[in-house]
């Protein structure tokens, strides 16, 4: 465990001689609460690599860059798609990430409600460690509702797409009724416009396959992992503000927690290989959808998009006492 902050208490007994300064000097400071742990370190390393990875290899694999590519439906044609997972009807892109919340919320769900150090396994007991497990949720879950489903109207993919200069290419043809798109707030729906044959042009796309898929992972990734690892005891990195200002080790607000019935010795659980084993696939197609689809920028911007969830809900709260005591952190 690191060294705490506070200043060592001076010695008010004039027998005690005081330390001489060099030895006072020997004092470190914890790490900055939002300094991620050194597990968060690696993990944040590989959505990076693998966007860069992946477009290196559209770049210099010779059937990747010599297959036409389509800018407008940004995929290559299918008839002469690179690769199986190069083409949208791949199995995993229909049936995982086209329903990928809910992948997401069943393995979750399954895993909060299985894992004997969050509470009592197979039973819908809520304890605390459940309820704060469900806010985080809740938080990463309207974050992706707001970004790719509906933003009080168009999502926030759809609105960024418009304000950039896009639209969809049927929007002419619907402003003169040989389309049906009756609705003037459709027209600025990615959903609304494929629905009607027509594809969305111009603008920036924010690629919603790299939002979902990092923030998905990283979501499993950072409430399984710290689960599992906080209750095999092993050493806490992340640290936190205390209402007073001092840093400590995020160690002590689980050394505080009363709800010590439902601590006993963990395993990886069959939820926690499930967890692991979605955000694993998840990061697989990631590495698809960074090879064969998009471009470079409209990759960045989805995963900075995701990574900003990630830091309300995992970061933020190390910092700020208050949202702490609501959505709490994994394993503590
Ligand atoms: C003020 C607003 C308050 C909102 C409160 C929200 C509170 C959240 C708590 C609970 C909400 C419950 C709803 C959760 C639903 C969970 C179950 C499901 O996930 S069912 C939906 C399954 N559908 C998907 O997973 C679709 C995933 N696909 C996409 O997001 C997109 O297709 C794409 C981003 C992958 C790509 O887009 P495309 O345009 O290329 O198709
Ligand atoms: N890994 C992958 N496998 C198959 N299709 C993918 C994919 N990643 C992205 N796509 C497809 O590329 C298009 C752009 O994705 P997005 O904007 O969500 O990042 C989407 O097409 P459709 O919307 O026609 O299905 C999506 O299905």
């Amino acid at each position: 465990m690191a060294p705490e902050t506070s200043p060592p208490a001076s010695s008010t007994n004039g027998s005690t001689p005081s330390k001489p300064s060099s030895q006072r000097s020997v004092i470190t400071s914890r790490p900055s609460p939002f300094m991620p742990s050194t597990l968060e370190k690696i993990l944040l390393a590989i959505y990076p690599t693998i966007l860069i990875t992946g477009s290196l290899f559209s770049l210099l694999d010779p059937s990747a860059r010599n297959a036409p590519y389509s800018a407008s439906t940004q995929s290559h044609v299918a008839d002469t798609a690179p690769s199986y997972f190069a083409k949208k009807s791949n199995i995993f892109n229909k049936l995982f990430v086209k329903q990928g919340w809910a992948w997401i919320t069943f393995s979750y769900l399954f895993f909060l409600f299985t894992h004997p150090s969050i509470g009592p396994p197979l039973s819908v007991t809520l304890t605390p460690k459940r309820i704060r497990g469900l806010l985080r949720y809740s938080i990463v879950t309207t974050w992706w509702i707001f970004v790719t489903q509906w933003f009080f109207g168009p999502a926030i993919i759809d609105r960024s797409f418009r304000l950039t200069g896009g639209q969809c290419e049927l929007v002419e043809q619907a402003d003169k009724g040989h389309i049906e798109m009756d609705d003037t707030r459709q027209f600025v729906t990615g959903f609304a416009c494929k629905a009607v044959g027509g594809q969305w042009l111009g603008g920036h796309d924010i690629s919603g396959h790299v939002f979902l898929l990092v923030i998905g992972s990283m979501f499993l990734f950072e409430e399984v992992l710290h689960v599992v690892l906080r209750s095999q005891r092993v050493k806490e990195e992340r640290t936190v503000y205390m209402a007073d200002g001092a840093i400590k080790s995020a160690e002590v607000e689980a050394a505080l927690d009363s709800d010590v019935s439902v601590q006993r010795p963990t395993q990886w659980t069959i939820g926690a290989k499930i967890g692991l084993g979605v955000a694993g696939l998840s990061v697989y197609m990631l590495l698809m959808t960074a090879a064969y689809f998009h471009t470079w920028f409209e990759k960045l911007t989805g995963l900075l998009v995701a990574l900003s969830g990630i830091f309300v809900t995992y970061f933020l709260p190390r910092a700020v006492p208050g949202l702490r005591n609501v959505i709490g952190m994994p394993g503590v």
